[in-house]
């Protein structure tokens, strides 16, 4: 059977000022549905890059190559950017770090999620109410029908990403994508979105990437891993093997920079073999 989202040798290079800058280096990558795999790795490893290219979102300085770029059987590399867009959003959505920064701060809460679902499903104004409250439920959201009007700045950041999430379930995709979706968040709310987040793709079914530069929060999400460094990977395995007995020299200083195993000081300046 073939994955629900397969990459092989995926490549991109930005155009600079200063010349050509390589992000992502002949990356190999699967998910399959109902798995949730994580990629981590420090800040500028490349994680979202590889993702956005996924996705179509990079800038037009960007040059993207791969061997193949293959989502529930379709290769998206053959695709035009108009039939690319109209998959993406449906049945690939992805949350992002700042969930805030994320929304529009001009249109309310119920506005935006209702757009969502007029543009991809066609749902008239009535149903588009009843589907956005049901959403504001899933995501377990406070007075969900008081939010319906509520603008942005009006609500936490913890709440604005779990707008961010309801307007990414909101057509049911087959894949999220999940960049840094907690970093901007207190500690306390952290775990409360990934348990949301998890609920939501265990009775769903779909396929999770997580990306992520924090083990814990691999430990606490990932059923696989992909470890990755300067825009390479350097290790995957499952979790338990990953964090049991990891191979590579740069898993094992991500791992030792978790507090309770130890140093928790910053990475930079760890050597690497
Ligand atoms: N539009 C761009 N133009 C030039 N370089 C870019 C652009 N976007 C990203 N990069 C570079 O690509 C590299 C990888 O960035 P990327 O954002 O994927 O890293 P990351 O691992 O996701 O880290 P972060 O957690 O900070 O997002 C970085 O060196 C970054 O500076």
């Amino acid at each position: 059977m073939s994955h629900l989202l397969e990459i092989r040798n995926l490549t991109v290079t930005f155009d600079t000022a200063k010349g050509p800058l390589t992000a992502v280096s002949g990356i190999d990558l699967h998910v399959d549905a109902g798995e949730v795999l994580a990629i981590v790795g420090e800040s500028g490893s490349g994680k979202s890059v590889a993702m956005l290219a996924v996705m179509g979102l990079l800038p037009e300085t960007a040059t993207v190559g791969a061997d193949l770029v293959r989502f529930d059987g379709t290769d998206l590399m053959a695709l035009s950017p108009r039939a690319r867009r109209r998959i993406i959003g449906r049945d690939i959505a992805m949350i992002f770090q700042e969930p805030v920064a994320s929304l529009n701060p001009a249109f309310t809460v119920g506005l935006q999620i209702g757009e969502v679902l007029k543009k991809h499903q066609g749902l008239g104004r009535a149903a588009r109410r009843a589907r956005t409250l049901e959403l504001l439920e899933a995501v377990g959201l406070p007075d969900p029908a008081g939010k319906l009007t509520a603008f942005p700045h009006q609500m936490s950041g913890g709440q604005c990403q779990r707008v961010m999430i309801a307007m990414a379930i909101a057509c049911a995709p087959k894949l999220l994508i999940a960049d840094e979706p907690t970093t901007a968040l207190d500690v306390t709310i952290q775990k409360q979105i990934l348990d949301l987040l998890i609920d939501l793709q265990e009775e769903s079914g779909m396929g999770l990437i997580m990306i992520t530069h924090d083990m814990g929060v691999v430990a606490e999400t990932a059923d696989r891993v992909i470890v990755q460094y300067q825009g390479v990977k350097r290790e995957e395995a499952d979790v338990l093997s990953l964090f049991e007995a990891p191979q590579d020299s740069y898993t094992r200083a991500l791992l030792s920079a978790l507090p309770e195993r130890g140093s928790d000081g910053p990475l930079d300046g760890v050597a690497l073999q």
